[in-house]
């Protein structure tokens, strides 16, 4: 089945039309009380796909981020992932599935040297599979490579790097346990300009060997770098497809872009 047979014509999905993508979510709804913080979200993403989710503050990105990772259960609806039903897997089935969150705050070792960030991140890739292996002869070559690919010095602590470099690092890292499916939450808040398109350069890279799921609230980073944007509004999907459907999308002007315009 095709996009365009899941997309109707007003931009919305319909569940009972989805097929098995890489990764489906079928009529998913986290309710917190009286709140449906996501409600009713069917999308579908291909392999490869660099799928940005967008929309304004409480819109419930990272619900839905939270529900796909695993770190939250749906009060109903379905998850697919590979052709599985993942709905009632927990959280490091997941990330052993593939499946890797990287968080709007690094999540480092601050005392430690970038070089021994990254070794880290292998060695519990390594354990994961084998909890009897001991580090191979590989690791340090896949350092060096990592080290090469994010550009970063590799003897300074990552308490005193810049903090778009702590982002790009955890980026890294998260790559280490060689997902197939990188959920990336604001991997641009708080950092400069500068360092924001470093960040967008090494997304740009990333995108050739993973799927991506993208949560971002800088809208030209979105535009340029999606293949296709999910916009969320008060927990529901409001719009669906490429960066001119989205920016033609009168509802979507009127709740989250407010009369942007790329120019
Ligand atoms: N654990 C929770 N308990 C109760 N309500 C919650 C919880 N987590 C999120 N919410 C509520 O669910 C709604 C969606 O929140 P969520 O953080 O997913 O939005 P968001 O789109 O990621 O927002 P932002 O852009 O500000 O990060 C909000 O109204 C939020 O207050």
């Amino acid at each position: 089945m095709t996009d365009q047979q899941a997309t109707r014509t007003d931009g919305k999905v319909s569940a009972s039309t989805l097929d098995d993508e890489f990764l489906t979510l079928a009529d998913l709804t986290k309710e917190f009380g009286s709140l449906a913080a996501v409600d009713s979200v069917s999308l579908s993403v291909p392999e490869g796909e660099l799928h940005s989710i967008i929309g304004p503050n409480g819109a419930g990105k990272t619900t839905l981020f939270s529900l796909i990772a695993g770190s939250l259960s749906p009060t109903s609806g379905e998850i697919r992932y590979r052709g599985q039903n993942i709905t009632d897997r927990d959280e490091y089935q997941r990330a052993q599935r593939g499946i890797s969150r990287v968080f709007q705050i690094a999540q480092l070792f601050p005392n430690l040297t970038v070089r021994e960030n990254i070794r880290l991140g292998l060695q519990a890739r390594d354990q994961s599979m084998n909890p009897f292996v001991t580090v191979g002869d590989g690791t340090d070559e896949a350092i060096e490579r990592m080290l090469d690919r994010l550009n970063l010095p590799p003897e300074i602590t990552a308490e005193n790097l810049a903090h778009g470099d702590k982002k790009k690092l955890e980026m890294g890292i998260s790559i280490t346990s060689d997902p197939d499916l990188l959920l990336l939450d604001e991997p641009t808040s708080g950092v400069s300009a500068g360092e924001s398109e470093d960040i967008i350069d090494l997304i740009d890279e990333l995108r050739d060997d993973f799927t991506i799921l993208l949560i971002e609230h800088d809208v030209d980073m979105v535009l340029k770098l999606s293949d296709r944007i999910t916009v969320l509004h008060q927990g529901r999907v409001i719009s669906q497809g490429d960066a001119e459907t989205i920016m033609a999308d009168e509802e979507v002007q009127r709740a989250y872009l407010g009369g942007y315009k790329n120019d």
